[in-house]
């Protein structure tokens, strides 16, 4: 067992393809072992290690244990977080039962990987953004869609993000009162990809931008950019090229954007019609995928209306395969069609999406092949040269 083991870990070693392959394939093994007594616990129990995790999260538990160099006692631990002894026994059991921490002795614990990947900036707002926002969702889905004769959502205005939250507002108007809710959000929204994982990596901006580009046109609109970090990205890898870079979001998130120098923070709504005309870039990441389908086609016309025929509009998307997505990919499908009423795309259907507004999808650049991240470079139809 001890050598079919260190074989497996030396294969997950070799790149983070092969990590992940091990990863399926070791999970697929185990869910191939379990008794039907293993399966209600597996499926039964998911929601209570969500929220004891949280609960570690808010006690800042998992910093405790990752700051120190030996192990806590249960009293320590029950001293630095305030939780009352006995509490903080069953809670640090189950997380070991979990993984989440190591039990070393009878109450004592150490951190390991979970633990310290649970101490991260992004794991602590995305956990805390899907316990809060995206879990009451999850709870309300079944009865949703038994109410609703199981048709696919396609109205963002009855969800199961409103059965969940008893409101009749769309997830972001409803953000702006919920600002711990916003805030886990933008939080995890700004810090879960990997800083390399960018279409700036591949996409060829500086071949594509005019060299004298007017500098009181835009060159870099980014709509729906949250507080700013792709904005922020560009103008620090493209310090010198001329023309306006515009962040576009709702006030709320405006409000609260990164001071870059030479970006320009406007509150724009992406259903009223784009204010900067003729702008080099558009670019929206994760924006058309909150949106059911009739409102991308309003979204994609008000661009359109914008574009000027040097304009290209950057699509920052998932771009599904046709077969076997992975679990994590088809688990924000899931959450979109709960919050949002909206969906992933295979490019299939993205082209479909850009072909029904009279927009041509011209290239899709693949930037991070394992989450299926890709830039779609979407224009104006070409004209056709006519044939004598
Ligand atoms: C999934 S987030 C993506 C944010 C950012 N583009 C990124 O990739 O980090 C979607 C963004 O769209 C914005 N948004 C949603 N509805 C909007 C609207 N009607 N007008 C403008 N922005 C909107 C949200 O505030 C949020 O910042």
């Amino acid at each position: 067992m001890e050598a079919a083991l260190n074989h497996v870990k030396a294969l997950a070693a070799e790149s983070e393809e092969s990590r992940r392959k091990v990863m399926v394939a070791l999970q697929n093994l185990a869910f191939s072992l379990e008794s039907p007594h293993d399966t209600i616990h597996r499926y039964g129990h998911m929601n209570l290690q969500a929220a004891i995790v949280q609960v570690g999260i808010d006690l800042r538990l998992f910093r405790h244990l990752a700051e120190s160099a030996v192990p806590l006692t249960v009293h320590h631990l029950s001293q630095k977080t305030g939780a009352e002894p006995q509490l903080m026994t069953r809670v640090l059991r189950f997380l070991a039962a979990i993984g989440a921490v190591n039990e070393n002795d009878k109450d004592q614990y150490t951190a390991n990987h979970v633990t310290r990947n649970l101490t991260e900036s992004v794991v602590e707002a995305g956990l805390s953004h899907y316990f809060g926002t995206a879990a009451p969702q999850y709870q309300s889905l079944p009865s949703y869609l038994k109410d609703n004769g199981y048709n696919n959502p396609v109205d963002e205005t009855n969800t199961a993000f409103q059965a969940a939250f008893h409101t009749s507002m769309g997830s972001y108007a409803w953000f702006a009162n919920n600002p711990t809710h916003l805030a886990h959000f933008n939080a995890y929204m700004s810090l879960r990809r990997k800083p390399d994982a960018t279409w700036l990596s591949i996409y060829p901006v500086a071949t594509e931008a005019v060299a004298d580009w007017p500098a009181q046109k835009g060159l870099f609109v980014d709509i729906g950019g949250s507080i700013g970090h792709q904005c922020a990205q560009f103008k620090e890898k493209y310090p010198t090229l001329q023309g306006r870079v515009v962040l576009q979001d709702l006030s709320h998130s405006v409000a609260q954007a990164l001071p870059t120098p030479g970006v320009e923070k406007m509150t724009h709504d992406i259903f009223e019609p784009q204010p900067v005309l003729g702008a080099k870039f558009y670019y929206m990441r994760a924006v058309l995928h909150n949106h059911p389908p009739p409102k991308v086609r309003r979204l994609l016309e008000n661009v359109k209306a914008a574009m000027g025929p040097e304009s290209v509009l950057l699509v920052d998307e998932m771009v599904f395969p046709e077969a076997g997505v992975s679990y994590t990919a088809a688990s924000i499908d899931m959450t979109m069609l709960s919050a949002f009423a909206s969906m992933e795309r295979t490019e299939a259907q993205w082209r479909e999406t850009f072909e029904d507004v009279g927009l041509e999808l011209v290239r899709t650049y693949i930037y991070s092949g394992l989450s299926y991240e890709s830039v779609m470079d979407v224009r104006l139809p070409r004209t056709k040269t006519p044939s004598i």
